[in-house]
């Protein structure tokens, strides 16, 4: 559905040149859900108007469904829905009258541009404000109304950037849901976000970029076991031995000793825990607490770069 080679994108500030996007090799199956990660100025935005045939790549190729975002951009816009971090729809126009418009933006007559604008009030729960001026919307409803404007069309694929940043938690989990059923009927999703946990909970995978390359990809279960490994926290009454002896087993690196603390990591702990727990009892070591914290798609992040994308972010 997407397919990228080398795509580059560099823009020319007071003679200096800016790399946004830096040979993005990018391959999205259909039917998958991704989610687009980085910091501020990894260049996510950049990538997503170059797919989306609103900024032309400085080299490289992409082609979305099948046809090339320069070569035939009208083809690429057909097959995509995009969702902007910007709203969409105009404050003063009624809900039913956007979507109405945007059908016959896409040359569908009117009884098929309100038949559609019926069916999206409805699967994105927007039927009883249809009436409304879209300015009267709440953050959520508004966001939604957006998707709504980008799905008309039927697209195959659709591009999200953002779509969650400033909704409250009830109204990202409600956003979800009307996601990943957008998904499960079939269609490709890629969206940017910078809530970790929501890419790591939600999207099948996860791509990162940072300075204008993808530095990750994978699905979110297998980056954290790879490149972060769970966090094993004991604390003893001996925490030179404790480290000593954590130093020992297989596979452990980043053995820290802080105060009666030792923690280190592994690349699946409650595996390791219990090996270790008896190598310290074998050796009379006395463990007051024993923890395993999983990584998170930060500490992936973080292993990468030696940043945290939530301070970057920030
Ligand atoms: N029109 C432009 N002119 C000059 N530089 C630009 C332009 N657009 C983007 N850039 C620069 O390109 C880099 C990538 O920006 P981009 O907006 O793609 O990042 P991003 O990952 O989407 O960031 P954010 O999370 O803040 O939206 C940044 O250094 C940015 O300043």
């Amino acid at each position: 559905m997407i397919s990228t080679r080398g795509l580059t994108r560099h823009f020319k500030v007071k003679r200096r040149i800016v790399e946004a996007v830096r040979g993005l090799d990018l391959e999205v199956a259909e039917g998958e859900l991704v989610a687009f990660l980085g910091p501020n100025g990894a260049g996510k935005s950049t990538s997503l108007r170059m797919l989306t045939t609103l900024l032309a790549p400085t080299s490289g190729e992409a082609r979305i469904a099948g046809h090339d975002v320069r070569a035939d951009p009208a083809a690429v816009r057909r097959r995509i829905g995009y969702v902007g971090q910007g709203n969409g729809a105009g404050p003063y126009f009624r809900v039913r009258d956007e979507l109405v418009t945007q059908g016959r933006c896409y040359g569908f007559d009117a009884a098929e541009s309100r038949r559609r604008a019926d069916e999206l009030l409805d699967t994105m729960e927007l039927a009883d404000l249809a009436d409304r001026p879209a300015g009267t919307l709440s953050g959520g409803q508004r966001r939604r109304l957006d998707i709504a404007l980008g799905m008309v069309h039927r697209p195959e694929l659709l591009f999200l950037d953002e779509p969650s940043s400033g909704l409250d938690p009830q109204n990202r989990a409600n956003l979800w849901e009307h996601i990943l059923r957008l998904r499960a009927s079939g269609t490709t999703v890629f969206l940017t976000t910078h809530y970790l946990e929501e890419a790591d909970a939600r999207a099948e995978r996860v791509v990162v970029i940072d300075h204008g390359r993808i530095i990750a990809d994978d699905t979110a279960r297998r980056l954290k076991a790879d490149l972060a490994g769970d966090h094993l926290t004991v604390t003893t009454d001996d925490p030179v031995r404790t480290a000593r002896i954590a130093d020992r087993v297989p596979l452990a690196r980043e053995v820290v000793v802080d105060g009666n603390e030792v923690r280190l990591r592994v690349p699946d702990g409650s595996a390791v825990l219990p090996v270790l727990l008896r190598a310290l009892d074998a050796a009379t070591v006395d463990v007051w607490t024993a923890e395993v914290r999983r990584p998170t798609l930060d500490d992936v992040f973080l292993a990468l770069t030696g940043r945290s994308l939530r301070e970057v972010a920030a």
